[in-house]
């Protein structure tokens, strides 16, 4: 099976989903009416690797729904709900990890009680005894290491942003900055897109979130797209999904659907999760040759110049980058194009930067197809 947010294979429901596939076309060809010719993005990538943070980031980027007082001020309760889950997904691994994990102060167990007393209660008030209790657990060094046993092994993604600013957040008068709606978990509805300008030129990026399609319908859907942007967790080369390597499975995908890219095709991929990329080579912990064992034999292309990086840090991510451009330049598909980039979701100025280096390929792409494609309609 693959773990691809997309699927290629049958499975029930499908009709369900290709309907709103559909709707969603419909939908991007009456806007464009609207807002003159859009060239549609799409996003794709194995699961977790990154594109939901990558969209919002987009979102905020281009979207003005961020900046909106009232639209932040609703926000809030979503805010405290969210640290509320954070903190009662620490406490419940406690007891599932191998070992268990123990606090530090067993003083503190009360206030355990308390917070995992107080769960599937939609209208909690958050009174201040709450904030109270999550800030001495958040600094008892035993919920603490929890935490970090459990982001290390994948068990809870790095939801420490709001326990850090608990402080902020416990104010009466809180008001959430651009910053924290992002970290907020926003519902993601399974298809959804958003329309930014490149040099007057819209587009629409499309995401669709854990949907399952045919070949047929994938290869059709492609039809319709400008540019495709791959994500994959490049800090995944030591993880296992299902029993297969995470970052082999992204590769696998990709050869997939470097084959099926519609020629001439412009795919722009994102090479996520730089940061923790970084921080797995800096501890040296993991080493990429244990899983991929050409690595030993790897040496920094000459077109890899990164000031003041760390060169341990340079040659993975470029043997990564390598990996993919191997297939893309294996023949068979030569007038598409692929452009690697560096990325970290979580980090606003770098996709900023990114999407900024990546415009002029995007309008590159467009002129290219000066006989743009309206696009194949879903009948
Ligand atoms: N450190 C770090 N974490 C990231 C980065 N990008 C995404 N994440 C985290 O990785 C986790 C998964 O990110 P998502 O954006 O939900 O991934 P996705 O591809 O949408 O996942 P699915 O919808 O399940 O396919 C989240 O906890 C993100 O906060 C990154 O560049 N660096
Ligand atoms: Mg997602």
């Amino acid at each position: 099976m693959s773990c691809f947010g997309i699927y290629w294979r049958e499975r029930e429901g499908e009709n369900e989903e290709l309907h709103e596939v559909r709707r969603t076309h419909k939908q991007l060809k009456e806007d464009k009416h609207l807002h003159g010719p859009t060239h549609r993005l799409l996003l794709l990538g194995p699961v977790g690797s990154g594109k939901s943070t990558l969209f919002k980031q987009v979102k905020m980027l281009h979207g003005p729904e961020f900046d909106r007082a009232s639209e932040r001020a609703s926000e809030v309760q979503k805010i405290r709900n969210t640290l509320k889950e954070a903190i009662e997904n620490v406490l419940l691994a406690m007891s599932s990890l191998q070992p268990p994990a123990e606090l530090a102060h067993p003083e503190n167990q009360f206030r355990v009680d308390y917070i995992l007393g107080t769960r599937d209660n939609p209208s909690f008030s958050f009174p201040p005894e709450f904030f109270e209790h999550v800030k001495a657990l958040w600094e008892d060094e035993g919920v603490h290491s929890c935490y970090d046993r459990c982001t290390q092994t994948g068990m809870l993604d790095h939801s420490c942003y709001f326990l850090d600013k608990i402080d902020v957040i416990r104010k009466p008068h809180y008001k959430p900055n651009p910053e924290d709606l992002f970290h907020c978990h926003l519902h993601i509805p399974r298809i959804f897109d958003t329309m930014f300008k490149v040099e007057e030129v819209n587009f629409h990026m499309l995401y669709a979130n854990g949907l399952y399609y045919t070949n047929q319908v994938w290869a059709e859907i492609l039809k319709n797209f400008t540019a495709i942007i791959f994500v994959v967790d490049s800090s995944s080369y030591d993880q296992n999904f299902m029993g297969v390597n995470k970052l082999q499975e992204a590769l696998n995908i990709f050869t997939s659907l470097w084959s099926r890219c519609p020629h001439p095709c412009l795919v722009l991929l994102f090479l996520n999760k730089q940061d923790l990329l970084a921080e797995k080579v800096l501890a040296a912990t993991s080493k990429i040759e244990d899983h991929f064992p050409e690595f030993a034999h790897y040496t920094i292309p000459d077109d890899a110049p990164e000031p003041g990086e760390d060169p341990h840090v340079t040659r993975a991510k470029y043997f990564i980058r390598d990996k993919f451009l191997s297939i893309t330049s294996a023949g068979g598909n030569e007038d598409s194009h692929c452009y690697p980039q560096f990325t970290c979701a979580m980090d606003h100025r770098n996709i900023q930067f990114v999407f900024s280096k990546c415009a002029p390929l995007l309008l590159h792409s467009v002129n290219e197809r000066s006989c743009f494609q309206e696009g194949t309609e879903f009948n």
